[in-house]
């Protein structure tokens, strides 16, 4: 038998789900489900290796190589990007990037620069730029949503699922920025020498979608 596809799945929110996702297909996850503090675990069945990595790693695993596959979210590619390629859209991890401020605040109106913070500045300039609009991006690694309250920023770029934060926070989505779900990617060569293996995957991924 060939190597194992070393495929990096991004630990945390979207772990469950793509492990859902093999077990739906009929691939046995025991390991996985069982992993204790293991990082790479098979799943014999499917002559996978599954590496558990954090959103970003998981790009960068995949790009250089080391990794055939992975599975990670929009938001991620979107502020990432690199060269690799996009290959289905798995449905779950749903969720979208908004614009938000405090509420009632007028965000469009005056002629100042606008100050955001976010934990994606790409994805946030690039937002802006299409506007036309010149803005301060302040990088901020977490509860963004502190940023307005405490008068750092004008408004923030986030995930936004439930909306319950930015409620209990007294903010409020003013546009919608794009949506965001999982992502199934895989690196431009592992795509070429192994083509068969990946596309018999992808086929039983979106007959199992
Ligand atoms: N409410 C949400 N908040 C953040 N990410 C979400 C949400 N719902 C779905 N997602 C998706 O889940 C992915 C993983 O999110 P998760 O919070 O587990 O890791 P993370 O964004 O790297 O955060 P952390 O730095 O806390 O580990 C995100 O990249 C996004 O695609
Ligand atoms: O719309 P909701 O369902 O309330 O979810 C959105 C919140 O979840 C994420 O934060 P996370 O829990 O990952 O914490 P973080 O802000 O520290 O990254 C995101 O950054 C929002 O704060």
């Amino acid at each position: 038998m060939n190597k194992p596809i070393r495929m990096a799945l991004t630990k945390g929110r979207l772990e469950k789900d793509t492990v859902g996702l093999l077990e739906m297909l009929g691939f046995d996850c025991t390991a996985v489900r069982e992993k204790g503090r293991k990082l790479i675990l098979p799943v014999p069945d499917a002559n996978l290796e599954v590496v558990l990595a954090k959103a970003n790693d998981v790009i960068t695993y995949v790009e250089h190589g080391v990794c055939d596959m992975g599975v990670v979210g929009k938001d991620t590619i979107m502020e990432m990007k690199g060269k690799f390629y996009e290959l289905v859209d798995l449905g779950f991890g749903k969720c979208k990037f908004a614009l938000a401020t405090k509420k009632g605040y007028d965000f469009y109106s005056g002629y100042g620069i606008k100050t955001i913070a976010t934990k994606y500045p790409n994805v946030a300039r690039s937002f802006f730029e299409k506007k036309g609009m010149d803005t301060e991006i302040i990088k901020i690694e977490g509860s963004v949503e502190l940023a307005p309250l405490l008068e750092l920023a004008d408004g923030i770029v986030d995930i936004v699922e439930t909306g319950t934060t930015l409620k209990e926070n007294g903010l409020e989505v003013i546009e919608d920025v794009a949506p965001i779900s999982a992502r199934l990617i895989a690196n431009t060569v592992s795509l070429k020498m192994r083509h068969a293996e990946i596309d018999r995957l992808i086929t039983l991924i979106e007959e199992n979608l």
